[in-house]
């Protein structure tokens, strides 16, 4: 057993803190060296620009759900990786905020090639405190997630009053009282909290889930939820981009669950990262354009009742 390769499922809800998370894994001075698997939901590839790491491997799976449709991915991604045991310590999965953790999981133990040389580690789940409690009233995703985790981070503790945290961490026990569970901000915590946990149980989740190491376990996605995302083949304008995503996420969003985006601002020669939850919005300049590198702007919004076409006129009417 000792020799599997521990791996560690990193999951929550649509703009949680898991990239978060992962980064500050990825850039901390702990000497391991991590195969990373990141899963999204949406038609364009954004999350994996979004990890650090220069000296991990990312593998990025698109194209549908990791619980559902991709599933064979994960286990050639995984059987892949065997094949170069050896030149790193832990695998870690980060699902997309839609995911039911459990069939990722299941993997892990029904698939013979994967279970003979890895070893979940533990689910880990990172909640929003602030938009939980509405998430668990909608969106069922959520409340599995919390379920299924072994290590929960209740993140963005700056966001609400400690008596709305209070509120939220019984929202939390009441569903799953079994996790390790810790208060953070910017999912700042000590990451031997979350790697090497060895806290995966297959009793606990065999309770939750009598039918869990059976095949045919269906996950039905939220269905009203959807991606829509769009390219502009070169820059912005910030002046016309900014008033515009600012007025959208004010009236819309309730609607939009997530949005993210890499943009090429007009004569600056870094990149503009720009994320939103609900209404609010995040923006950071980061790394240059590499020589070479094309300059082009892509957004992604998640949500329900998106207008694609207003989107899209929206957007494309900030080219530069
Ligand atoms: N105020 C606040 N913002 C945070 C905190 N943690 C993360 N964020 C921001 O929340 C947004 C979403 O964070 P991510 O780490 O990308 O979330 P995620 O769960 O990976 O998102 P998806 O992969 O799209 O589901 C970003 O703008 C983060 O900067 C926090 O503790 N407080």
């Amino acid at each position: 057993m000792s020799d599997k390769i521990p791996v560690t499922v990193l999951t929550g809800y649509l703009g949680a803190g898991k990239t978060t998370l992962l980064n500050r894994i990825l850039s901390e001075p702990h000497g391991k060296k991590f195969a990373v698997v990141v899963n999204e939901f949406g038609e364009v590839g954004i999350d994996n620009d979004l990890v650090v790491g220069a000296d991990e491997e990312v593998f990025e799976m698109n194209n549908g759900c990791i619980c559902c449709t991709v599933r064979g991915d994960l286990i050639r991604i995984i059987d892949g990786l065997m094949k170069r045991k050896g030149q790193f310590d832990a695998i870690i999965v980060e699902t997309t905020g839609l995911a039911d953790p459990a069939p990722v999981a299941q993997t892990f133990f029904m698939d013979e090639d994967v279970s003979s040389k890895t070893r979940l580690d533990a689910v880990v789940t990172v909640v929003d405190a602030k938009w939980l409690t509405e998430r668990l009233k909608d969106a069922p995703e959520a409340k599995n997630q919390v379920a299924f985790a072994d290590v929960i981070i209740l993140n963005k503790t700056d966001l609400v009053t400690p008596e709305e945290l209070s509120a939220v961490e019984a929202q939390i026990r009441a569903i799953n009282p079994y996790a390790k569970l810790h208060r953070t901000q910017r999912a700042s915590i000590d990451i031997a909290e979350v790697l090497g946990r060895n806290a995966f149980d297959l009793d606990r989740v065999l309770e939750l889930e009598p039918d869990f190491l059976e095949e045919g376990h269906h996950h039905h996605h939220d269905e009203d939820v959807k991606s829509v995302s769009f390219t502009i083949p070169g820059d912005v304008d910030p002046a016309k981009f900014m008033p515009w995503v600012n007025d959208l996420v004010q009236q819309e969003g309730a609607n939009i669950l997530r949005s993210k985006g890499i943009l090429a601002f007009q004569g600056e020669p870094k990149r503009f990262v720009f994320q939103g939850v609900h209404m609010i919005l995040d923006g950071d300049l980061t790394q240059d354009w590499k020589p070479g590198e094309k300059r082009q702007s892509k957004i992604v919004f998640i949500g329900r009742n998106l207008d694609r076409e207003a989107l899209n006129k929206g957007f494309l009417a900030c080219a530069a």
